[in-house]
């Protein structure tokens, strides 16, 4: 939990610490103490650098054999026209002489002719293959990414629980990963497309040193070389350890998202206005965004521009000796006029990936730490699936006599114990209530009992068998729970209802007919019936016709969605504090009519309601991690207990309001 003062320090070793306590989980450590020499710091973790970009080659032909094939090939022939337009103008150069000495109409003039359309051509196919390129890149790129995508949602539901969705640093790497291929920029499919746009710059590379070689020196080709890839090199290490910094300050980035987000969103508006919480906010934010951009900017200046004039220094030195010695060999006659120019061609072709290529390099080094971010995700969640245990069986049909708690105990990771060594018995088809104060683990108890979380020590069986016996995702199925934090989700009333049985809304006429009355049974169908769509409005205001419900309505929905559930076959009914948004006769009605729904039906129901709570077959009362009271209403309101204190206190506070509303 971010508090307001702890951000509020300043200064950079501060923010070096900060950032640091953050990156130990990217699986390397990215160094941006300022201890080390600048040279150090290039190539602190150039391998690990080097074989993410390995990673990265190797995602390329998942954009598609075809796809790959055409765009290398194209990239070939991109990469070979600049040559041959230097070639051709060195040509046109030098049949110059020739044919303004043969006059129009000449052979000389008529050659000079055709390399002129050659080289109009060759300019032209370099102008044609340009939005080429670009289309092929793109495709590769978002293919790329889809498949990326695919794979972070497998990892996100990989595994039946929810405790590595509630790992900080997970979603610190979860919210950059998203991010990137959200906006598709710097996103692990730009870096594998930015890649595949390297061939044509090397090769345009290499061509124009063999070509120096051949048309002037050995030595010049070499030169060319050294110059081009020194600058290339060099340009790379100090991009590529500078963006290391970006992997730092992943969590920074989130705080000022999120603190960007909240300032636009409707559902924090009301109190952003009344608590006057704006120009905090706006502090906040701007705090963020600077402990995210200056350890960039630092890194940038010291790792990047720094060494970048080193580099460009001894290219420099090369080229001015490249083009010296071709233009002493032009004035001793040893080439033409038409071989310098060719030289010169060359070298500015060569020089084309020295500094930075725009279609290549951000991309390639950001989107590789979007894919390190993927790949962190999946290890994580495939070794939280990994640690939950589950067998092969079909839990269809259960529970038939029992579920058991025996001698369960669980902690939150870094938590205190919340159960302790709890025994419970919920005999198939009864109506559970469960009772006790706040926090003392009523709704953790109905999660372990979902599988969301697994207990630290103890068990859970159904029908005298071990629940990891069965598996995780069918047992799922079995339970239909309604949280205290359901999901509104943003889509029309059916689908929220309907999502209960997801299968059963393939047909359309059924699901139609078994909403409705789901809708019916929760006492939803009124309000629903007059609202602009029907039960096909999105219950969202940011759609057209769409609107907002109240709490209580929300909850029948939700209600109602459950009950779906176990018309679809769900064998346990689970609501969290299902009523504490009705008003209290809406309250007493639901219940009544409630329990004549799910009479047969394994219920358990939290509640600090005992309106609601006395109706249930059996209570029972949870305290310092165990069941301290069991029995029905009556039964603990005779034994005097816990129960009964909770019970009177909030008969009194009700007894006591309506004696001050007669008074
Ligand atoms: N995801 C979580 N991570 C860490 N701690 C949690 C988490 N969820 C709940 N807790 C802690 O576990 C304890 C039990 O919480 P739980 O929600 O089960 O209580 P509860 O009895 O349902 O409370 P309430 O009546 O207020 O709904 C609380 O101390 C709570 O702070």
């Amino acid at each position: 939990m971010w508090t307001i003062s702890h951000y509020r320090s300043r200064g950079r070793s501060a923010t070096v610490e900060r950032l640091n306590r953050f990156h130990g989980g990217w699986g390397m450590s990215v160094d941006v103490s300022a201890d080390r020499s600048v040279w150090s710091e290039l190539f602190h973790g150039w391998a690990d650098r080097r074989d993410g970009r390995l990673r990265l080659l190797r995602l390329v032909p998942r954009a598609g054999g075809p796809l790959v094939t055409l765009s290398v090939a194209i990239q070939v022939v991109a990469g070979t026209l600049p040559l041959a337009f230097v070639l051709s103008t060195a040509a046109v150069v030098a049949g110059v002489p020739d044919a303004v000495a043969g006059g129009l109409g000449s052979a000389a003039w008529i050659h000079l002719r055709g390399l002129l359309a050659l080289t109009a051509a060759v300019f032209f196919g370099i102008q044609l293959l340009l939005p080429v390129q670009e289309l092929l890149g793109n495709l590769i790129h978002r293919r790329v990414d889809d498949q990326i995508r695919d794979r972070l949602m497998a990892a996100s539901y990989a595994g039946s629980g929810v405790a590595v969705m509630e790992n900080a640093e997970l979603l610190d790497h979860a919210s950059d990963a998203t991010h990137r291929l959200r906006t598709q920029m710097w996103s692990p499919g730009a870096a594998v497309a930015g890649q595949v746009a390297l061939v044509s710059r090397y090769l345009q590379t290499v061509l124009a040193a063999v070509v120096t070689s051949v048309a002037f020196a050995w030595w010049a080709g070499a030169a060319l070389l050294v110059s081009a890839l020194t600058i290339r090199f060099g340009y790379r290490l100090g991009l590529s350890a500078f963006t290391q910094v970006f992997r730092t300050t992943v969590r920074a980035r989130r705080r000022s998202d999120y603190f960007r987000t909240l300032m636009l969103q409707p559902a924090a508006a009301k109190e952003l206005r009344v608590f006057a919480l704006l120009p905090w906010l706006k502090r906040e934010y701007t705090e963020a965004a600077m402990d995210n951009v200056k350890p960039v900017w630092r890194a940038r200046r010291r790792l990047f521009y720094g060494p970048y004039v080193l580099y460009v220094l001894v290219a420099f030195v090369l080229l001015i000796a490249v083009l010296t010695g071709a233009a002493r060999a032009a004035s001793a006659g040893l080439i033409g006029i038409g071989g310098f120019m060719l030289v010169a061609q060359a070298t500015s072709t060569a020089m084309r990936i020295g500094g930075f290529i725009a279609e290549s390099d951000v991309q390639t080094e950001q989107g590789l730490n979007g894919y390190r971010a993927v790949e962190y995700i999946e290890r994580i969640t495939a070794d939280a699936a990994a640690a939950v245990t589950e067998g092969d069986d079909d839990p269809a049909g259960l529970p038939t006599s029992e579920i058991r708690f025996e001698g369960v105990s669980f902690a939150y990771p870094g938590g205190p114990p919340v159960l302790d060594g709890l025994d419970l018995k919920i005999p198939a088809g009864q109506s559970l209530a469960i009772v006790g104060l706040n926090g003392t683990g009523k709704t953790t108890l109905v999660k372990l009992l979902a599988r969301l979380y697994e207990p630290t020590t103890g068990r859970l069986t159904v029908d005298g068998r071990d629940l990891r016996a069965f598996r995780a995702a069918a047992w799922q199925r079995r339970v239909a729970a309604i949280f205290q934090d359901f999901a509104h989700f943003e889509l029309p009333v059916r689908d929220n209802v309907g999502f209960g049985a997801i299968e059963m809304l393939d047909d359309l006429e059924r699901a139609d007919k078994v909403i409705a009355s789901a809708l019916d049974k929760v006492g939803a169908s009124d309000f629903v019936e007059g609202l602009p769509r029907g039960a096909g409005t999105p219950l969202s205001r940011q759609y057209t016709d769409g609107t907002d419900l109240s709490g209580g309505q929300w909850q029948r929905i939700a209600i109602a969605r459950a009950l779906l559930a176990v018309e679809g076959g769900a064998g346990l009914l689970v609501f969290d504090e299902p009523t504490a948004n009705l008003d209290v006769r809406a309250e007493v009605a639901f219940f009544d009519r409630f329990l004549e729904l799910t009479r047969g039906v394994t219920s358990i129901v939290i509640s600090h309601r005992f309106s609601t709570v006395r109706r249930a077959d059996r209570i029972v009362v949870l305290e310092h991690g165990r069941v301290v009271e069991d029995g029905s209403h009556d039964e603990l309101l005779a034994r005097d207990g816990r129960y009964a204190e909770l019970f009177h206190l909030q008969a009194a506070r009700f007894t006591g309001e309506e004696d001050n509303d007669r008074g």
